[in-house]
């Protein structure tokens, strides 16, 4: 087997395991291997397990072949992967990301159900990567695609913009119209994934998503979970909500020590091995 191949409610993720496949983990080879017409396609890639202490390590890159912090659906893929290939039988444990570490749960193997709790989360400026003055970014003021937003900003394995638009329909046009202006936005040093927010309820959520590193996606687990603490933050939701997506929905704890836990279902999809010529591109490239 070169590759598996898995997703959480469509947001599909191409994993590399190093101990028994040559791949050269380099922007253009994830770029590559995440290619829906030359590669496999896949809205990220997930290499590993690395070596440890404790636990498992792994790399997280987008489809553009960044490298981001930490994936809430990739930490439930990973884990789910780690146990299905026999690197593991342990229901939970903890896997390193850039990030730092997360523990992970399988909470029913049968029906893909896992959890990953994901950390705190940051509404500080600088925690997000925001230009201008030390601040809190709740309900900050952003013109982005000729329009006047009031945004609120979240900082949970990767930066998130969440943008409330009651009385709008949040749908695909307008998260890939104001996703890419606001996701490029020039306040944003790192760029930024970007959340359109109904709020349905005090206990449900719906959001619209476009990532960077990998545009309109049909879900995301950390941008879901960064919805979840932004309404939280702003005093309309509780400290558990089911988030809907497009592709399905999860569901989102606050703890009260602030730890963000997810939990919802991951599949396979494929495994499978590389043609010969592309398979010897993607184990070429010296690291830098
Ligand atoms: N889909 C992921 C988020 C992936 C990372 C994000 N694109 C970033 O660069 O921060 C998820 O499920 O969390």
């Amino acid at each position: 087997m070169d590759f598996a191949k898995y997703e959480a409610l469509g947001n599909d993720y191409i994993v590399i395991d190093p101990s028994i496949t040559g791949f050269v983990p380099l922007p253009e080879n994830v770029r590559l291997a995440c290619d829906r017409h030359h590669g496999l396609g896949g809205d990220g890639l997930l290499y590993g397990p690395l070596p440890a202490e404790e636990g498992f390590r792994l790399l997280t890159f987008n489809a553009d072949g960044s490298e981001c912090p930490q994936s809430g659906n990739g930490l439930r893929i990973f884990a789910r992967y780690l146990r299905e290939s026999g690197h593991t039988d342990a229901d939970a444990f903890t896997l390193h990301s850039s990030a730092g570490p997360a523990t992970v749960r399988v909470v029913d193997l049968d029906s893909g159900t896992v959890s990953a709790a994901l950390g705190t989360a940051s509404l500080d400026s600088r925690a997000v990567g925001a230009a201008g003055p030390a601040r809190t970014l709740l309900r900050e003021p952003l013109l982005a695609a000729g329009e006047p937003w009031e945004v609120t900003c979240v900082q949970l394995g990767g930066p998130h913009c969440v943008i409330p638009v009651a009385g709008r329909i949040a749908d695909e046009a307008l998260a890939r119209t104001v996703g890419a202006a606001v996701r490029d936005h020039a306040m944003f040093l790192d760029r930024i994934n970007v959340e359109l927010l109904d709020v349905i309820d005090r206990e449900t959520l719906r959001i619209e998503i476009f990532e960077r590193g990998a545009g309109y996606t049909l879900a995301s687990g950390s941008s879901a979970c960064a919805a979840a603490v932004a309404t939280h933050a702003l005093g309309l939701t509780g400290s558990r909500v089911t988030v809907r997506m497009p592709g399905g929905e999860v569901e989102v704890g606050i703890g009260e020590d602030g730890t963000v836990t997810l939990t919802g279902v991951v599949r396979p999809v494929l495994r499978g091995r590389w043609a010969a010529g592309i398979g010897q591109r993607l184990a070429e490239g010296a690291l830098a």
